[in-house]
């Protein structure tokens, strides 16, 4: 039986949006997803994905209800801490990829390790040739972002995403700024992920085609889940035959 590693137990987000008018983006939600799931959330413009996602990886707290992540409940935590977890245990991959310009691929993917400061520069060097290696751009070393193609440079971000061996991997949109060539290929590498390495992967998404590949398709309306459906069997969630 696969463990849990994300609790989220009756969560409401409202907004302020001025001194007496609020809006309700996410009602009360509960979700429990497993170690080793690949889950893709769906749903229109607005309905709540991003917010659900933020609140998962500690980036958004909820105003009412519990997020546990990995048998840890994070919805307690000051900022510093959340900092701290966020940087140990969540991978985040963005629809742009916010790698730093001045700096080369080796020295983005090694941020995350210098920031947790539990390898030597050695060992952070070769992880990140390593990670880069793991995501075919064994050859871009030293190219700098804007010397790598759009896809290059997501699957740069990826590779950071992955330094300190996130139990999640979180994507807003990953592949909604890439042709669809090189969506295909962050597709591809997600999948290798989950499946060879068991890594729990989550992600927002509009590609139709993306969200029916993953294992589990959740899909949102004004804040709740309209559907929750095992696609395929996963690491995390064997479909019983
Ligand atoms: N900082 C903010 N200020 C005002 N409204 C916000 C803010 N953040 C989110 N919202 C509102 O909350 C709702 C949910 O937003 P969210 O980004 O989570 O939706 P989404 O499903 O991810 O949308 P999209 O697919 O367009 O990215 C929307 O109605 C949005 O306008």
């Amino acid at each position: 039986m696969a463990e849990t590693i994300l609790r989220l137990e009756n969560i409401r987000r409202e907004l302020e949006l001025s001194k007496d008018i609020r809006q309700t983006i996410i009602p009360n939600l509960s979700l429990e997803i497993l170690k080793g799931e690949f889950i893709a959330i769906t749903g229109p413009s607005g309905s709540g994905k991003s917010t659900l996602l933020y609140m998962m990886g500690g980036l958004d707290k909820p105003t009412l209800g519990t997020v546990w992540l990995d048998g840890e409940e994070i919805t307690e935590k000051n900022e510093s801490e959340m900092t701290r977890i966020r940087n140990e245990k969540i991978g985040f991959i963005y629809q742009f990829h916010f790698l730093l310009p001045e700096f080369n691929a080796v020295e983005n993917v090694s941020l995350p390790m210098m920031i947790n400061g539990r390898r030597s520069r050695k060992e952070i060097r070769e992880r990140a040739m390593h990670l880069l290696d793991m995501v075919e751009l064994q050859n871009k070393y030293t190219n700098k972002p804007s010397q790598l193609s759009g896809g290059q440079q997501q699957r740069v971000a990826i590779a950071r995403a992955l330094a300190n061996e996130p139990k999640v991997l979180l994507g807003d949109e990953p592949t909604g700024n890439l042709d669809s060539r090189s969506a295909d290929n962050v597709y591809q590498l997600f999948d290798r992920l989950n499946r060879e390495l068991s890594q729990t992967i989550i992600v927002v998404t509009h590609d139709e085609e993306f969200a029916n590949r993953a294992g589990r398709r959740i899909h949102l309306v004004d804040g709740k889940i309209d559907s929750d459906r095992l696609l395929r069997a996963s690491a995390g969630k064997p479909i019983q035959v």
